[in-house]
């Protein structure tokens, strides 16, 4: 174990970045060569983590189906090491991704979902190694065979893997209204006359069906529908008992499934409608890790899904979207009866105004962040890229913002479910994600305290204060002396707490829990890892840091923070919480 002195020589050694890591490029010749196509210099890294590191790279490229060609990003699985207990990817980087980084792993996790342009089995390997960690499903389209298929594929990638895991989210579709499907897609001039009608199957030059009975008494002479969030809008001229009799305003090609919003109402429909409990069910029948509950109107939905999970025996994490008029008014309860949030923009800015969107999506990462709940942020992110090679660089922008104001996650929704290239996508979103975390540094990421923390001096201290004072405390000493962490946990609780605190550099938490490696996808800064732990303490740190070594995540003579903790107690018998500097031994 490292002493006193040792710890504080480390920290001398250790200064984090200050001014960025651009600032140093564009301040040196570097930046010349690399624009000119010189190759980088090598550079020896600092001994611990926390300096600025400038990676030299190998080009890696990878045959791809149809238009999309990207380079992988988490990097090949290495395979298992024949004395290690268990094994993790490499980090190989592409060329376009060489540049100056202070951690090369990224934190904030891509969710990607699965749909006709991904669904199948070397498009999910891919998917999975170019960087995506959670494969999240909508059940607004394809049916219970086409969802299967995909769960079972990504089971068998993480089965195989070892390395690299992925997290399955199921979205419901909720009391959502849509179009009917249409054999082709129907031209909306603006000026015409065009109607929604409630009758099933229709689908002309004029008409088409809508899947809610209701929807010509929810709606009014005046109010104006929007398609695709926006993407085209109609007003409402008359009604008949059937029919709702439109004018359109912004035309545009009308396809299947189309969402359709009328501007500030929501419908009044259960937020977990028939179907929806249909697919719950078929959820926990295949174990699956999350469900993105869609138009989550207040707590007692929330409540009321998690009462049946309980009834099932089904650990299975509830993720809100918010996205309607009713869920911004009840936020801070229905975060708080939830697992997490999903800041489901599309349908947030049809039944509010759009620029309200962005200030939302800051108070609900915000709000999320101080109740220690991961967030995601989600939709249009690189929607350009579900027909062009190439993002806005206001998607660019998009995505950046979303990192610096600590999302846990981002969110890819066309791109990668019928998009043209929705590799590139995932490997857009990573590049400009890890370029962003760069620029991170401690002293600009500042943990959100949360009231637990706030609020434990001076009170009467519970196990949850504890823990989450331990955590922000080792979250600070870790930065501080530059070192990652290494944690041990069984119910993932204080990895998460961990992520909370975003500390500089990699969490990497190892469970003896397939299950809880699999939910620890999601969360920011986290890299889980599955590891049979043996009675013996000491053995069990032995065998995460070998394994750390051999997936060449540690060297030799670098310091760790360990920590042990968590709800239930492994190992420890007298402390409730455990945390130690530790020398890498080889
Ligand atoms: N499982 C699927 N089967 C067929 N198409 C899908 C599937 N999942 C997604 N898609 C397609 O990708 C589009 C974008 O995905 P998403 O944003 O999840 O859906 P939506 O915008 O319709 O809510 C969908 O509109 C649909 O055309
Ligand atoms: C993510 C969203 O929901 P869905 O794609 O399920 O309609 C959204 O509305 O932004």
């Amino acid at each position: 174990m490292a002493t006193a002195t040792e710890i504080g020589s480390l920290a001398a050694r250790n200064q984090p970045s200050s001014g960025g890591d651009w600032a140093y490029l564009a301040s040196s010749r570097r930046l010349d060569r690399a624009l000119h196509g010189a190759p980088w210099p090598r550079r020896k890294p600092p001994a611990v983590g926390g300096g600025l590191v400038v990676r030299f790279v190998n080009t890696t490229e990878t045959s791809e189906p149809a238009a999309d060609h990207a380079g992988t990003f988490n990097g090949p699985v290495i395979p298992e090491m024949p004395n290690s207990s268990c094994a993790l990817p490499l980090n190989n980087y592409s060329m376009e991704e060489m540049r100056v980084v202070s951690n090369p792993r990224r934190k904030t996790k891509i969710v990607c979902t699965i749909g006709p342009s991904t669904h199948t089995r070397e498009m999910i390997w891919k998917l999975a190694e170019a960087g995506m960690n959670v494969a999240r499903l909508n059940m607004s389209h394809g049916d219970h065979e086409s969802h299967q298929k995909i769960i079972d594929l990504v089971k068998e990638y993480n089965a195989q893997s070892k390395g690299n895991v992925i997290a399955i989210m199921l979205d419901t579709k909720g009391p959502e209204v849509r179009s009917g499907d249409v054999p082709q897609p129907i031209l909306l001039k603006e000026g015409q006359e065009f109607n929604f009608t409630i009758k099933r199957g229709v689908s002309s030059e004029h008409t088409v069906s809508v899947n809610y009975d209701d929807f010509v008494n929810d709606v009014e002479v005046g109010d104006i529908i929007l398609v695709d969030g926006g993407m085209m809008s109609l007003v409402v001229r008359s009604k008949t008992v059937n029919t709702v009799k439109c004018e359109v305003v912004d035309g545009g090609e009308l396809k299947s499934r189309r969402h359709l919003n009328v501007r500030g109402k929501s419908a009044t429909l259960p937020s977990i409608t028939e179907k929806d409990w249909e697919d719950i069910k078929f959820g926990v029948d295949n174990k699956v890790d999350y469900y993105a509950v869609s138009f989550v109107k207040d707590a007692k939905v929330v409540h009321e899904l998690k009462d049946y999970l309980k009834s099932c025996n089904a650990d299975i994490h509830v993720i809100v979207k918010i996205e309607s008029a009713d869920s911004i008014r009840n936020l801070h309860s229905i975060i708080s009866a939830s697992d997490g949030a999903m800041v489901a923009r599309g349908d947030l800015g049809a039944e509010l105004p759009i620029e309200e969107v962005p200030l939302l999506q800051e108070e609900i990462i915000n709000s999320c962040r101080s109740m220690e709940k991961p967030v995601i942020v989600a939709t249009n992110m690189l929607e350009s890229m579900v027909n062009h090679p190439t993002p806005t660089r206001a998607e660019v922008s998009d995505i950046t913002r979303a990192v610096q104001e600590g999302a846990d996650a981002i969110m890819l929704s066309g791109e990668t479910a019928h998009g043209k290239y929705p590799l590139k996508a995932v490997k857009v979103m990573h590049t400009v994600a890890l370029r962003t975390e760069s620029t991170q540094s401690t002293s600009n990421v500042h943990p959100i305290l949360t009231p637990a923390v706030q609020s434990a001096a001076g009170e009467e201290f519970s196990q949850s204060h504890m823990s989450a004072m331990f955590a922000s405390h080792t979250a600070t000493m870790a930065n501080t002396i530059g070192t990652p962490i290494i944690v041990f946990t069984q119910t993932g609780s204080m990895a998460k707490l961990l992520s909370h605190h975003r500390p500089s550099s990699t969490i990497f938490a190892f469970t003896n829990e397939e299950r809880m490696k699999q939910r620890l996808a999601l969360y920011h800064g986290v890299l889980p890892i599955h590891m049979k732990f043996s009675n013996d303490a000491e053995e069990t740190f032995s065998r995460a840091m070998k394994c750390l070594l051999d997936g060449q995540y540690l060297k030799k003579g670098e310091y760790v923070t360990l920590v042990q903790s968590g709800i239930r107690s492994i190992w420890r018998q007298e402390s409730t919480h455990h945390v130690q500097v530790r020398e890498v031994l080889g």
